[in-house]
């Protein structure tokens, strides 16, 4: 897995996401423009030459792959491609989970992007932002939890618009972590979901991480 350290303080993470997050927000913007614009033919053949221009002058530079995981000395996280997640990434809605207590919440807004059944949200995109929940709601000391097994249940159809989500641990079990996390529109529960998290036995990402720290340091002092 691609994680690796990047030997920056919280204030130029701060810098690089105020470049980034309007970014990707435009590009939100645009996805949404494109589902539901009316312009005519020859508008969107416009438009379509632009947006290849733009792609152009952005692939100038470009990594290999994905964008991996990054992490700071003080171990904050930089998933900026991350489905669910990722500063960078216009594909995922713009979700920011906050841990208070144990308890994981977030609240987004899904808009036609995220369409399945008509004026309702996908399954599938329920499905991931319950993952990316649990996984965040798992997780411990930097130590990550993969998804071992996740069940979803879905109760009624969940409405396009601002949604909350809400997770708990409920258990524990050696490395396995029992989490319950919910999807609610202003009516109540729509989705919800129980999940297996596993720490994986070995981790070699955070060991390299945390030995890399230690040698800066050890250089530094
Ligand atoms: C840094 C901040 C981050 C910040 C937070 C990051 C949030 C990220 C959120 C995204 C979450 C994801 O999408 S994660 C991506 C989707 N998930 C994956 O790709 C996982 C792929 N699977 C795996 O890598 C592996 O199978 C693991 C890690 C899940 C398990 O492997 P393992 O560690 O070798 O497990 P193993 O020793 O065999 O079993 C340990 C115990 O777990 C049970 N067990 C094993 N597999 C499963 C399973 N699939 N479902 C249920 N239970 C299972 C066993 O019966 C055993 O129970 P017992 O005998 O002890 O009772």
């Amino acid at each position: 897995m691609d994680f690796r350290l990047e030997d920056i303080d919280d204030a130029e993470v701060e810098r690089r996401l105020s470049i980034v997050e309007p970014l990707t927000d435009a590009v939100r913007e645009l996805v949404d423009a494109v589902i539901r614009t009316e312009v005519d033919d020859a508008e969107l053949v416009a438009a379509r030459e632009q947006i290849e221009a733009i792609v152009a002058r952005l692939r100038a530079q470009q990594k290999d792959k994905g964008y991996g995981v990054s992490f700071t000395r003080d171990f904050t996280g930089m998933p900026w491609g991350n489905a669910a997640t990722g500063a960078r990434n216009a594909v995922a809605p713009p979700l920011r989970i906050k841990k208070v207590d144990g308890v994981t919440r977030a609240d987004v807004v899904l808009g036609a992007a995220y369409e399945g059944p008509g004026g309702h949200v996908h399954g599938g995109i329920a499905a991931l932002l319950l993952d990316q929940l649990v996984g965040e709601t798992a997780a411990a000391d930097h130590m990550p939890s993969f998804t071992g097994t996740l069940t979803v249940r879905y109760l009624r159809p969940t409405p396009l618009g601002p949604v909350t989500l809400e997770g708990r641990v409920t258990g524990t079990d050696g490395r396995k972590t029992f989490v319950h996390g919910e999807l609610s529109d202003a009516d109540g529960v729509t989705v919800e979901a129980e999940a297996i998290m596993i720490q994986p036995k070995h981790f070699p990402a955070r060991d390299a991480i945390i030995s890399t720290i230690a040698k800066l340091e050890n250089e530094r002092s």
